[in-house]
């Protein structure tokens, strides 16, 4: 088997590349490359692991023809385009806790220095002055720290700032009371927090939601004095309203890590501004941390490309090492019955379900879901895999509905999948036997026993003597050898299906010709 090929495209501690050879793949670290340079590379790569230099635009996933996965060493993937990284199946993975101590510590940081201003007396005693009674600063306990988000990093500033004796409330519309307990913070809503609060720091994600959440309006109307620490991510904060207001004293003081757009411009309005001091997107950057998110997105990018364990990921349902190979022959019986489906079923489909019961249903059914989808979905491209097939059958307006059964069936395990047709309802289901070979148990309700497997001659038919014999010599004659052969019936006479597996294609002409032998109502050639 070939290696699966990992590019590092960002700087990244070393033990990601060790870790990349240890689990089986090929590595290159190429770094600070143009985006045309990387356009050019990415095709050769079954992996890309980035921080956040590497800007993964539409372009480059549209050169990536290998890509299978994005790994973001850290928490923010604003680089990365996750629709289109979706759309093209590649999955896209973060490593979400491991900086989050460091960008919480780089945070109270922030909030010592502003409180005692020691940029500033730094720089000035280090220039030969002596300025003792310049800086005045304010004490942290019994102050009061507002938090915009409580997330990983919120929470652990809250510890922090509990262990300082501050009083911390917090605004997070996704907090629940009983976690808001658990953390000794009070839930506010965010006006409140911000005529309260002598410190608030920012921790959300940057959304349409909290994109300018510290508008003008806002900080004028926060409490006079206020202190603002941002380790997030730029545009939460409107920066030249930042600016007026540390101007004009109705804010005491700021701290960024992080801008609008980065590196902001050499003459971006808040440099000089009082009391404004800035960091270079330092959240994440202590040893620990570097180390943290480098193994963590190399064991996770490796554990995919060698393995299928999902971790972390964005855009698709996790699968934990110990789960993939157990759901592996789960995933290829959802998906050859869902491509069966897809195969056999005509017209508009609008509603596909997926059942399981017995074993099936005691595992983790997101990842079976994705797999029928997959299958299914290839009706329409052949281009679609587990990663993007959920998001093109929600595209093409499919209603996917998930059913978990209790009950014990005849089969010890059992998957089945339905789609309504103009006809009605049609249904296949299977199961595994020996538990990991996919065979097919039922096709639109007619009982047969089948692998799904290479090329298929599928045939409805009436059940008379005599039949199977003309098929037979239809397919001699025409030099396609019968691997398999297997026969279901509703009822003695009633309708019939025959299923074949041949050891190559049909050709259009044998196809017409089948149609033409008495008793056939429908042919199909399949192919899994
Ligand atoms: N400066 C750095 O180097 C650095 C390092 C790590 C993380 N970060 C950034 O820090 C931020 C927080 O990271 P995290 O790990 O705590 O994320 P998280 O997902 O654990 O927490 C984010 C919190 O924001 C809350 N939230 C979402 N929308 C909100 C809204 N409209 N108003 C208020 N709260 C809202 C969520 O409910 C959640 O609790 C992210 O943007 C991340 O990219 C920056
Ligand atoms: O990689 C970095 O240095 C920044 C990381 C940080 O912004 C994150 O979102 O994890």
């Amino acid at each position: 088997m070939t290696k699966p090929r990992v590019l590092i495209s960002d700087k990244m501690d070393p033990n990601a590349a060790r870790i990349f050879e240890e689990r089986g793949c090929d590595v290159d670290v190429i770094t600070g490359e143009t985006p045309e340079q990387l356009i050019a590379r990415i095709g050769d790569y079954d992996g890309l692991a980035i921080r956040s230099s590497t800007k993964v635009t539409k372009a480059v996933l549209d050169a990536a023809t290998n890509l299978k996965v994005i790994g973001r060493a850290g928490i923010g993937v604003d680089n990365v385009d996750i629709p289109y990284a979706s759309a093209k199946g590649v999955v896209v993975m973060n490593t979400p806790f491991g900086n989050s101590i460091t960008t919480a510590e780089h945070a109270i940081a922030l909030m010592f220095a502003l409180a005692r201003q020691i940029p500033d007396a730094n720089a000035q005693t280090q220039a030969g002055l002596w300025p003792k009674s310049g800086f005045m600063g304010v004490e942290l306990t019994n102050k009061t720290l507002g938090l915009i988000g409580a997330g990983n990093i919120g929470s652990i500033v809250a510890s922090r700032a509990l262990g300082l004796r501050m009083k911390v409330i917090a605004y997070d519309p996704f907090l629940t009371e009983d976690r808001a307990v658990e953390m000794g913070v009070e839930k506010v809503d965010l006006d409140t927090l911000l005529s309260r609060a002598d410190f608030v720091t920012l921790h959300t994600p940057l959304t349409d939601e909290t994109r300018n959440i510290l508008s003008r309006e806002r900080l004028e109307g926060a409490k006079k004095g206020i202190r603002i620490i941002n380790c997030a991510r730029g545009g939460l904060i409107d920066e030249a309203a930042l600016k007026d207001c540390l101007e004009s004293g109705q804010v005491a003081g700021a701290a960024l890590d992080v801008f609008e757009t980065e590196p902001p411009a050499k003459d971006h309005p808040l440099f000089g501004a009082p009391n404004f001091i800035c960091t270079p997107h330092l959240g994440a950057s202590t040893t620990e941390a570097q180390v943290n998110v480098a193994l963590q997105v190399a064991e996770q990018l490796a554990d995919y490309l060698v393995n299928g364990g999902v971790t972390n990921a964005l855009n698709v349902p996790s699968l934990s090492a110990e789960e993939a190979p157990k759901l592996r022959p789960y995933m290829a019986l959802a998906e050859k019955l869902g491509s069966l489906v897809g195969q056999l079923a005509h017209g508009n489909l609008t509603h596909i379900s997926i059942e399981r019961e017995g074993a099936a249903a005691e595992l983790n059914g997101k990842p079976i879901t994705a797999a029928v989808l997959a299958g299914f979905m290839r009706r329409y491209s052949d281009t679609v895999n587990m990663v993007n097939a959920p998001f093109l059958a929600k595209e093409r307006g499919l209603d996917v509905s998930e059913i978990r059964h209790e009950r014990e069936g005849a089969f010890n395990t059992l998957i089945r999948v339905t789609v309504e047709t103009a006809q009605g309802p049609r249904s296949v289901a299977g199961t595994l036997f020996g538990n990991d070979a996919p065979r097919l148990v039922e096709i639109f309700g007619i009982g047969i026993e089948a692998e799904l497997a290479g090329h298929m001659l599928y045939i409805v038919n009436d059940d008379k003597p005599g039949f199977i014999g003309r098929i037979g010599t239809l397919l001699g004659a025409s030099g396609i050898n019968i691997g398999t052969f297997n026969l279901g019936r509703r009822e003695a006479g009633g309708e019939a299906v025959l299923l074949l597996s041949l050891d190559e294609a049909l050709t259009p002409e044998v196809i017409a010709e089948a149609e033409k032998v008495e008793g056939v109502k429908t042919v199909k050639a399949l192919a899994f």
